[in-house]
């Protein structure tokens, strides 16, 4: 029957799944109110041409049309809502905005994963500084902190990397493209054949090891310092080594990779990218980045940015693994509720039975697996 299924990419959750998630999205939005962050809530259905800045291949969109014909989609990202937002209301950067909500992006149909996915993340809009990229490290490691993830790594890139090296080699524009997408695609083959050309070009050891040159934040940056000097990447490696500092002394144990044949989670993307993983799961814990052009989409002058935002779901499931403890039940008789009420109040893993009689709530017990409490002979329960 139809109306028992639903749209592919898309499930019911229920007990401590969906708990876990208001416990993120609480834990979150506290520490973003410790520091400052204002709220802002966006539709959850917008125009399709905010978002058309996104990488069409990975953010389909659900869409549909409003009375008048236009097409509008449900928000497959909660950035662009922001630089919307700033751009129509000329509301005055500096600004720190913090968000929680739901993104839509459809996904292949047996890719696994889901098409609605919840995020908690900032915005902070007019800070050119690279302080504000620490700041969102800062967030990002704090956040993961707050609840209780360990084995977290950081995996550290920059937007710009790839573009800044294609256009210092010796190739047309359309092979540019193909040896880009041989590196996403880690098509060796493809790209073996693309750099043959320039053995005798000065990056021609660069471009051998191009494809592999991601791993450990030391032994990537051990192995660039090798390579020829290109000022917009000396920057860059600048970057990196500011970023990796900040990240070991405030969080010692937090691991740091490197990553420079990657495609950018965002094309809007401008600068330094970081994405966060524990080492239990491949799901992204949290990923941001500097988009310093993206509000040129909406108005004329540009405004620096950085963001991140925490993948809700994919921490709720990283908690759920280790918790969910089973509440015991408290059978009472109606005349007892006070005492009930108070007993439930004060026992935080007791939760009231309201069965009619003492055989149902005896099978609700087993059912569940839980133990039974039973007030209802004027016994008290075993704390
Ligand atoms: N919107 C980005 C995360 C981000 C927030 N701000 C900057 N980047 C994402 O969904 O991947």
């Amino acid at each position: 029957m139809d109306n028992l299924s639903l749209p592919v990419g898309t499930k019911d959750q229920f007990g401590a799944e969906a708990q876990l998630q208001d416990y993120v999205t609480s834990q979150l939005s506290d520490l973003f109110n410790h520091r400052g962050y204002e709220k802002l809530k966006t539709p959850v259905v917008e125009f399709a041409s905010v978002f058309e800045p996104l990488q069409a291949d990975n953010y389909r969109p659900y869409q549909m049309l409003d009375d008048r014909g236009r097409t509008l989609v449900l928000r497959p990202d909660l950035t662009l809502p922001v630089a919307r937002v700033m751009s129509a209301t000329g509301i005055e950067p500096p600004v720190k905005w913090y968000y929680t909500g739901d993104v839509f992006r459809l996904k292949k149909e047996l890719s696994g994963s889901y098409n609605q996915e919840t995020q908690a993340g900032v915005e902070i809009i007019g800070y050119p500084d690279f302080k504000a990229e620490l700041e969102c490290l800062m967030i990002a490691l704090k956040g993961c902190q707050a609840l209780n993830i360990s084995g977290v790594t950081v995996q550290l890139g920059d937007a710009k990397f790839i573009d800044s090296l294609l256009t210092k080699l010796p190739l047309t524009d359309p092979s540019k493209q193909e040896l880009r997408s041989a590196l996403f695609e880690k098509n060796l083959s493809k790209y073996d054949k693309l750099i043959e050309t320039m053995v005798d070009s000065k990056f021609s050891q660069f471009l051998k090891e191009w494809p592999w040159m991601f791993g450990t934040f030391s032994e990537v940056m051990t192995k660039l310092e090798s390579f020829v000097s290109i000022p917009e990447i000396d920057e860059m490696l600048q970057r990196f080594r500011v970023a990796a500092d900040f990240i070991s002394d405030n969080f010692p144990n937090v691991e740091i990779t490197l990553d420079l044949s990657m495609k950018s989670p965002q094309n809007y993307y401008t600068g330094l990218i970081f994405q966060g993983f524990s080492n239990s799961s491949s799901e992204y814990l949290f990923s941001g980045g500097r988009y310093d052009d993206l509000l040129k989409n909406f108005q004329q002058n540009q405004i620096s940015a950085v963001g991140l935002a925490f993948n809700v779901d994919g921490l709720s499931r990283h908690l759920l693994d280790k918790k969910t403890v089973a509440k015991r039940l408290l059978f009472f008789n109606s005349d007892q509720w006070q005492e009930a009420e108070k007993l439930v109040l004060e026992n935080q893993d007791l939760t009231m039975c309201l069965a009619t009689d003492i055989e149902e709530a005896r099978r609700i017990a087993v059912s569940k697996g839980v133990e039974l409490v039973d007030i209802s002979q004027g016994g008290k329960p075993n704390e």
